[in-house]
């Protein structure tokens, strides 16, 4: 069983407000990563859950206890750094079982918990490897199956997988989701790769400048923002001025529906990839532009194209565009994320 709860928590490093008043809840076996930009706080989350950092106001329950005044190791939580903390001196099969012997678990039960873990995390065949002998990613699998042998109410990941190539980095996710499955185990993962997020939770919760700005299903909160900057976060980096009146964002000559209340002064988000480019037709109503870049990426190229309203960024996969040709744009309503723009930073 591990469920978690965060009320209220606020955190100061000195002076300095890092987290403002969050409230999280975690429900038993669920994955929730902890998503947000480099230095939003999201480590400073996971020390306060692991009791690494007292709270300066709030509150943290653990399976409906109270766990702030708990030392670290009684909290029932595991934490996995970036760096796996391996002991050098011990062998895989020894590193894995290390906590357990300490709490004095040993003999038959003990063993087969250890054996369990190492074919969960796929590491049969390797338990009398020394640490040195390991790559990164089975490195990160010895101290996952240490801390998950362990059966902790809350397992904690800080950026787990950030030091590895690509390709690993995707097998890991997979193994994240498997070791859930398999064991139910609650866990919160802190990481700033938004892919990364959207591939191994159940939900997100996103964090800018320590406070959390918006929770929910991976689906949900990319395709759903709840504000600009989180659709600014979520890639939505071209911004069409406007305005709101009976129903209607009207702007950059685009006209489309939303619930929103009216307001003389609101934008329209939209991502580059959900831009649609055409070539201008004469006469059209259309939104025109001139290509004023392109820059190769690969499987698609990123184009600038200059409008009366400023510039919009587009991605298109076809490569046949060229720098100065007039152009058609479409801006899909189902892609454009309208706001007041008085929230816009
Ligand atoms: N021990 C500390 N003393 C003072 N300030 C700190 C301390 N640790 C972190 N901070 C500051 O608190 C803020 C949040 O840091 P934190 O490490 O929690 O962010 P993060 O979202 O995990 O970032 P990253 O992804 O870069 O690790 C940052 O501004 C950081 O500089």
């Amino acid at each position: 069983m591990g469920r978690l709860e965060l009320r209220e928590l606020t955190i100061r490093y000195g002076a300095k407000t890092v987290i403002s008043e969050l409230n999280l809840q975690l429900q038993d076996g669920e994955i929730l990563s902890l998503l947000g930009p480099s230095g939003a706080g999201k480590s400073t989350v996971l020390k306060a859950v692991a009791g690494l950092l007292p709270p300066f106001s709030g509150s943290i329950a653990i399976n409906g206890q109270p766990a702030d005044h708990l030392p670290a190791e009684r909290r029932d939580t595991v934490l996995i750094f970036q760096k796996p903390l391996l002991f050098p001196f011990l062998n895989v099969g020894q590193n894995i079982a290390f906590g357990l012997r300490m709490t004095g678990h040993r003999g038959a039960a003990a063993r087969q918990r250890i054996e369990r873990m190492i074919a969960i995390t796929g590491l049969q065949g390797l338990e009398l490897r020394r640490v040195h002998q390991l790559s990164g990613g089975q490195q990160q699998r010895v101290a996952l199956a240490r801390g998950l042998v362990l059966e902790p109410s809350i397992l904690l990941l800080d950026e787990p997988f950030s030091s590895l190539d690509a390709e690993l980095r995707e097998q890991m996710r997979e193994l994240i989701r498997t070791i859930q499955q398999q064991t139910k185990t609650t866990m919160l993962f802190v990481t700033h790769d938004q892919s990364e997020a959207f591939g191994v939770s159940d939900r997100v919760a996103l964090l800018l400048d320590g406070r959390l700005r918006q929770t929910g299903p991976p689906e949900q909160v990319f395709y759903r923002p709840a504000d600009v900057d989180v659709a600014r976060f979520f890639g939505c980096n071209n911004v069409l001025p406007g305005s709101i009146r009976d129903g209607y964002f009207h702007g950059a000559r685009v006209r489309v529906p939303t619930e929103r209340a009216d307001c003389n002064e609101a934008v329209a988000m939209i991502r580059p990839e959900d831009v649609r480019l055409y070539p201008a037709v004469p006469g059209s109503d259309r939104p025109t532009g001139r290509i004023s870049g392109i820059r190769f990426q690969g499987a698609m190229s990123r184009l600038t194209v200059t409008t009366e309203d400023g510039p919009v960024s587009v991605l298109s996969i076809r490569p046949h565009w060229h720098l100065g040709e007039l152009v058609g744009l479409e801006f899909p309503a189902d892609r454009l994320h309208v706001f007041p723009a008085g929230q816009e930073k």
